[in-house]
């Protein structure tokens, strides 16, 4: 089971709070070159790594000399302002020491809910990774309220990991991993080695946060391994403390805990795809587009004769032949009047075309399911 760890090419790594500053105490930068070392050896083994880390609210808190955590969401809010700062300072330092760069990510609910926002979060996130720079990504809070709160990072984690097709997502935190139950109240529980994400027993076995600067806890773990496993994604759950944890979990050693995902990436994102889709509009293809999409290969709108509908960029469209059979369907990168606008035309004319390029696809093959 754990080579499914030793095969991901893609991962998600989430730090936490009590981690990242040290149980409250301010960042802990030893910690953080330490991840920095392991994240950099990952990606030189060829891996693409995203970092989703905490401690934006527990770093400021500390930085503006507050000593405890305030209740009134808008001082949290100017924690988290304060903090990040230092925060993303800390890790740019640190990844640059070993000649990467980073890029500060931050997302709110509704930028993942959002289709178009969807797409232009996952284009930036993919075009980082193509350029070689580590995304570090925590929630925004200066624009969240409680409804459009992903709440904690786990879930933000999962939700990035489901938005880049990650094969993995590593939660490291301050315990060895998922136990019976939680070892801070219970001295007999033990460490469960692995099992599947979606098994519901472990939410059962897993209780709230073990610190007051923490917010999740092992349940919002479990979930978010639900959660990524919906992308077919693998979760880890691990220690922070131990020593190299990201390269021995990398190295296929069984540490901590493996949630892992029954369906693969592309049985997952299909199935996600098949049970989403509300059509709002057509693209009429040609044959020789009708023929690349049979093999699995994306809609250039080279291949488009025509365009129905009234749509934005991110909707999903049915792609038919002449004769009105749906040969794919799938989210398409541009809107229907855009779409009118390059129908026919190579990919290289975009930019002339509407003054900017999104993508040389109309439709990625990832984002795409055939009939
Ligand atoms: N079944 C369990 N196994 C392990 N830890 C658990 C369990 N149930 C609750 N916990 C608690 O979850 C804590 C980790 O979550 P949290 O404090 O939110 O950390 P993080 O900041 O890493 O997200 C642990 O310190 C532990 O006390
Ligand atoms: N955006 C907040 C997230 C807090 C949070 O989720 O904490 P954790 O449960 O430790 O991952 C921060 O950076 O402080």
């Amino acid at each position: 089971m754990r080579t499914k760890i030793r095969n991901a090419r893609r991962l998600v790594v989430k730090v936490g709070s009590a981690l990242v500053t040290n149980n409250g105490a301010g960042l802990d930068k030893t910690a953080l070159d330490d991840w920095a070392r392991q994240i950099a050896a990952l990606r030189a083994q060829g891996r693409e790594v995203l970092l989703v880390s905490s401690g934006s609210i527990a770093a400021g808190i500390q930085r503006l000399g507050w000593n405890k955590r305030p209740h009134e969401i808008s001082k949290l809010q100017a924690a988290a302002a304060v903090g990040q700062m230092g925060l993303v300072e800390a890790y740019e330092e640190a990844f640059s020491r070993h000649g990467l760069q980073t890029a500060q990510i931050l997302l709110t609910h509704e930028d993942l809910t959002d289709r178009t926002r969807y797409l232009n979060a996952r284009s930036t996130l993919t075009t980082l990774l193509e350029l070689g720079v580590v995304p570090i990504i925590n929630e925004n809070d200066t624009v969240v309220t409680d409804e459009i709160k992903f709440g904690d990072n786990d879930t933000l984690g999962a939700l990035v990991a489901n938005l880049i097709e990650a094969d993995a997502l590593i939660i490291l935190t301050d315990q060895q991993g998922l136990y019976t139950a939680d070892p801070r109240r219970d001295t007999d529980a033990t460490l469960i080695s692995e099992g599947r994400a979606e098994d519901r027993q472990y939410e059962a076995m897993a209780g709230g946060a073990g610190s007051g600067i923490s917010k999740g806890g092992m349940i919002t773990k479990i979930r978010a391994a639900q959660r990524a496993a919906r992308s077919g994604a693998h979760t880890c759950i691990a220690s922070g403390r131990e020593h190299d944890p990201l390269l021995r979990l990398g190295a296929g050693e069984a540490v901590g805990t493996l949630l892992y995902a029954s369906s693969t990436p592309l049985q997952a994102r299909k199935q996600w795809l098949a049970d989403h889709l509300q059509l709002a509009g057509d693209l009429i293809i040609d044959d020789g587009a009708i023929a690349a999409l049979r093999s699995g290969r994306s809609l250039l709108p080279v291949g488009v004769i025509a365009v129905r509908g009234d749509f934005v960029r991110g909707a999903a469209v049915a792609c038919r032949s002449a004769a009105g059979e749906e040969i794919a369907r799938g989210l398409v990168n541009y809107s229907a009047a855009e779409c009118r606008r390059i129908a026919r035309k190579p990919s290289a004319e975009i930019e002339k075309l509407l003054g900017y390029v999104d993508e040389p696809e109309l439709i990625h093959r990832d984002n795409m399911v055939g009939r």
